[in-house]
């Protein structure tokens, strides 16, 4: 069953066009990773989905439902998560603070606390910390934390590896896949390598244009294909 559905989508941040044509449908369940080179349109796609930008013409569906012109807010409730690439959270803040503040009524379930706890244990560790002090992936776990902290049905991620340490990206990969055993991730990644071993779907975005769309397994076997469309940028 298709979750997302971008149809033909073109999005101005003002008079500037960044996306001409972006159309791909995410299947429900796993990763589906959006790759392309830098400043090819991927912020831009997860934004325009999220309603931060507004993309027109060309629409957003969400489990069959129109979600073009709604609000951010209206959107982010109806199971929809967004990790921004800088992360969107609360330095001076504990750990704690930043988990609870991204629920709906302040009120953290146990249960998935002790579940995010299992996967990231250095938010357990540091739950009383202020989130500045905490290190590039512990901040990023935080991150993504945020994002499952109460049920949701499509989180969107935008280049979570940038900047950590091998040893972070595969504890990363498998917190990835776990998140994903009961909702959809629409993963953006620089890192192809961390990209290729999660994902299932995939497309990729040039100059504002989808120019690829096809199987993981595919693309990952055809080495000529990833030089054409994403050269040396991975
Ligand atoms: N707020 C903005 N104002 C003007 N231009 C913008 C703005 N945000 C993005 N752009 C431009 O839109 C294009 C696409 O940017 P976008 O961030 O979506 O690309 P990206 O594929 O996510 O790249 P990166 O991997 O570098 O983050 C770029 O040329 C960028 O300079």
């Amino acid at each position: 069953m298709t979750l997302l559905s971008l149809t033909a989508m073109q999005t101005k941040i003002g008079q500037y066009a960044v996306l001409h044509d972006v159309g791909f449908d995410v299947p429900e369940g796993g990763v589906f990773v959006l790759l392309g080179r830098n400043g090819a349109g991927k912020t831009t796609t997860l934004r325009s989905i999220m309603g931060l930008w507004s993309p027109s013409p060309g629409s957003v569906h969400f489990d069959g439902q129109d979600i073009t012109r709604m609000h951010t807010a209206d959107i982010a409730r109806m199971g929809i998560a967004y990790v921004p690439e800088n992360m969107g959270i609360f330095g001076t803040l504990t750990v704690d603070e930043n988990l609870v503040l991204a629920t709906a009524r302040g009120r953290i379930d146990p249960a998935r606390l002790k579940r995010i706890h299992a996967l990231f244990p250095a938010l357990e560790r540091f739950r009383d910390k202020q989130a500045w002090s905490l290190s590039g992936g512990q901040k990023q776990m935080l991150s993504v934390a945020r994002a499952i902290i109460e049920p949701r049905r499509l989180i969107l991620i935008d280049e979570p590896t940038k900047g950590l340490a091998p040893a972070i990206v595969d504890a990363m990969a498998e917190a990835f896949r776990e998140i994903a055993q009961d909702a959809t991730i629409l993963l953006v990644e620089q890192n192809f390598n961390f990209a290729r071993t999660l994902g299932r779907d995939m497309a990729v975005i040039d100059d504002g244009r989808v120019v690829h769309r096809g199987s993981m397994a595919d693309f990952a076997a055809d080495a000529a294909l990833q030089d054409r469309l994403l050269g040396l940028a991975m």
